[in-house]
């Protein structure tokens, strides 16, 4: 998490989301590859070209690929070596929750194994059992994104219910409170981070404050509705999460009836890092 403070620090919030579907890649680029599992991945690789720079990390959401099967998984693979190459922070969105034997499974497997990553996102509703294996490898560098308060309509139907004087989701950051507390990092956040969507401002500051040592990683942004001025009480003192914008950057091009796509989603993660910057 220190080193995706310092990321934010240097290049601005914009964790760019290579949530590739097929159907994203203009056809004229598409034609150039024998196969799709290709065209995929050198779509990915010029995204993460265009972008590496004014973005503080990527994420990658592990279901497009799923979607395609074995070969589908290996682009997911090669996405992210390729991302790791330029050195940039790498998060698997695979969302994960089982018990803690199988967690540990899954660990090993977006960890150490063959789509090793930097941080993964988890969803915390199995219990504090189902996060702690992922935590054995805090030590080794790595981090975790828990669902707090997620940015889809429906996350209100539980995350937002009381339990006691609580909502549900201040349960699941009271539930985690001393493993958080236990390993503050330089900057002060945990390794264990919030996932809270920006499309729910109306909760956002009471989040902020009560999540105290949580990074946040926030979706929602353009495609989904939220914008910069959303963000603004997401953060502490201009720092405190990346902000993830997916099918905002992949399907930039569209909005210009051209097919330079690397050209066009560089410039919105420019506009998305100004217009964030700018409300802060
Ligand atoms: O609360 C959540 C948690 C995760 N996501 C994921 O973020 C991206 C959003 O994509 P956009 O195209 O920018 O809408 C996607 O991978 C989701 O699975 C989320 O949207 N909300």
């Amino acid at each position: 998490m220190d080193r995706l403070y310092e990321a934010v620090e240097k290049k601005g919030h914009v964790c760019v989301g290579l949530d590739t579907s097929v159907d994203y890649i203009p056809e004229g680029f598409k034609k150039k590859f024998s196969s799709v599992y290709d065209a995929l991945f050198e779509f990915n690789k010029k995204i993460i070209d265009a972008t590496e720079d004014v973005a503080a990390c990527f994420k990658v959401q592990i279901a497009y690929y799923e979607a395609l099967g074995i070969e589908g998984l290996k682009v997911y693979k090669k996405t992210i070596e390729y991302a790791k190459e330029k050195e940039a922070i790498v998060i698997g969105d695979i969302k994960r929750s089982d018990i803690a034997d199988t967690a540990r499974m899954y660990a090993r497997a977006h960890f150490e194994g063959d789509f090793k990553v930097d941080l993964v996102t988890l969803n915390p509703y199995m219990g504090v059992d189902s996060i702690t294996p992922f935590l054995e490898y805090t030590d080794k560098d790595k981090g975790v994104f828990v669902l707090i308060k997620t940015s889809n309509p429906s996350s209100k139907d539980l995350q937002l219910l009381y339990a006691g004087e609580n909502r549900v989701y201040e349960r699941v950051y009271d539930m985690l409170r001393s493993l958080i507390e236990k390993s503050i990092g330089e900057y002060g956040y945990s390794p264990i981070g919030a996932v809270v969507g920006c499309t729910n401002s109306d909760e956002a500051g009471h989040i902020r404050k009560r999540l105290k040592n949580m990074f946040f990683l926030i979706p929602g942004y353009g495609a989904q509705g939220g914008g910069a001025k959303d963000i603004k009480n997401l953060l502490i003192d201009k720092n405190g999460g990346v902000v993830n914008s997916s099918r905002g950057i992949l399907l930039a091009y569209r909005k210009h009836g051209d097919e330079r796509f690397e050209l066009h989603a560089r410039e919105e993660a420019l506009k998305m890092r100004e217009e964030i910057l700018n409300e802060l």
